[in-house]
């Protein structure tokens, strides 16, 4: 996002747990401060950044795939692996990873888990907090934590494992992981629904889910002001313009199953049945072949690439009840048309919304020229506001980092703050760990 510049005189890729032990330990004597990074492609607003000269701690030299259970399916990994390879590693045993994300040919397995990543797959497969089995943790004081169990119940007291996953690097430095695996599905389909208006979101859902229960893998949504961007900026391949017509709203359906012509003929009778109510959906493309069914992939996950590339964005990840998730989208809009910040010289160009519709998560990015504060003043604590009225979230799936510690509190009560500080305490007395991430 070119937000924050980071400032950091070292960089150190150890190539061990052991190694990550021996720097944590010298820094903690002398009380230096550690940011640990992955594969930097962290959606966390400044949540790899060293802002006070910190020790950059790069994992990406420790690289190895531990163990592969090819019966349970448990894979036991270094944290610096990159998502994609792991993917490669465990596809010929006929397996997938549980996570899935657009990043997934340079984020590292470690920052997946260190920033709780959401991704693609959640709906399928829920979050990390359920898929990942053990972590192999270095304390800010040196100490390994050796959890690195592959085991499916153990019930021997506090999960510890659960505080580091989404602790974005502020108790600790994951070093290993070993998560679940689930089979590979055997036929892999998708179809693209361009709707009527958006309050045919839901009922399109629910239809969804009641006819295909047992296949559906993922449910996404974007806006035509997010499928406009990404024919702009040449992303993906426009649908037959004639039949969308206007449609101000759109769904991508993706079903993962088990045998190949029954998973087909489901999706065509589903797309039939959808589209023979007109008051519902304008048309639907289901993908023939491989690349089409990439091609349709493209027109949601390349989103956030075509939004960079239309000016710099304020980005909000939010969950909210999926029934608001437009009406966030216009509120914002109108609050900037009222502030006389939209589609103005140096203003706002574009508000558009996309999101995992399945999983309750919006984002809500707003695209301008250039920052500015007259923006962000505009925009917060506004957003944040309308957030805290549904009693969502301020960070669906993307995390706190730097820009979002002084906004916890729209998310999380007083009390709580108080007990993650404590709990933050307890592992790094010093304030050495990714300090100013997550709690101010
Ligand atoms: O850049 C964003 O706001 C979202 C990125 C990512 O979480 C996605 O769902 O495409
Ligand atoms: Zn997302």
């Amino acid at each position: 996002m070119g937000k924050y510049k980071g400032q950091s005189r070292l960089v150190l890729k150890p190539k061990s747990t052991q190694e990550v032990s021996q720097i944590m330990k010298h820094c903690w004597e002398r009380r230096i401060g550690v940011v640990p990074q992955g594969g930097n492609t962290g959606l966390v607003e400044g949540g790899g950044v060293p802002v006070k000269d910190e020790v950059v701690l790069n994992l990406g030299s420790m690289n190895k795939v531990r163990s592969f259970d090819p019966v349970s399916g448990a894979l036991v990994a270094d944290a610096g692996c990159v998502l994609e390879v792991l993917s490669q590693h465990i596809a010929p045993h006929g397996y997938i990873m549980p996570i899935d994300l657009g990043a997934k040919g340079s984020c590292h397995i470690g920052g997946n888990v260190a920033t709780n990543a959401g991704g693609l797959r959640l709906l399928r497969y829920g979050s990390l907090h359920g898929t990942v089995l053990g972590l192999e943790v270095v304390l800010p004081d040196g100490t390994i934590i050796d959890q690195l169990s592959t085991l499916r119940k153990d019930n021997t007291g506090y999960d510890l494992k659960q505080l580091f996953i989404g602790a974005e690097g502020t108790l600790g430095i994951i070093t290993g992981v070993s998560i679940l695996t689930p089979p590979m599905p055997q036929s892999t389909n998708n179809l693209v629904l361009a709707l009527n208006s958006f309050e045919n979101v839901l009922p399109i859902f629910k239809k969804t889910r009641a006819r295909l229960s047992e296949i559906l893998s993922a449910f996404e949504y974007f806006d035509r002001n997010a499928y406009e961007l990404v024919v702009k900026h040449k992303l993906g391949k426009p649908l037959a313009e004639d039949e969308i017509a206007d449609a101000p709203a759109f769904v991508l359906v993706e079903t993962s199953g088990g045998n190949k012509e029954h998973d087909e003929a489901k999706l065509q009778e589903f797309l039939e049945e959808v589209m023979s109510d007109e008051s519902l959906v304008k048309t639907g493309v289901l993908a023939q072949a491989t690349e089409q069914f990439q091609q349709l992939w493209a027109l949601r996950e390349s989103i956030p690439e075509a939004v960079s590339k239309e000016g710099k964005a304020y980005k909000y990840d939010i969950s909210v009840p999926v029934s608001t998730f437009e009406s966030v989208v216009a509120k914002t809009r109108e609050r900037l048309q009222e502030k006389g910040l939209y589609q103005t010289p140096g203003g706002v160009r574009e508000v558009v919304g996309y999101g995992h519709i399945g999983d309750g998560n919006l984002h809500l990015n707003v695209v301008a020229e250039k920052y500015s504060d007259e923006i962000e003043a505009a925009l917060e604590p506004f957003v944040y506001e309308l957030v805290e009225s549904h009693r969502g979230s301020i960070s669906a799936e993307h995390g706190i980092g730097l820009m979002k510690a002084h906004a916890l509190h729209y998310s999380k009560s007083k009390e709580s703050i108080a007990l993650m500080k404590k709990i933050k305490n307890v592992f790094d007395e010093r304030g050495i760990m990714n300090p100013g991430k997550v709690l101010e």
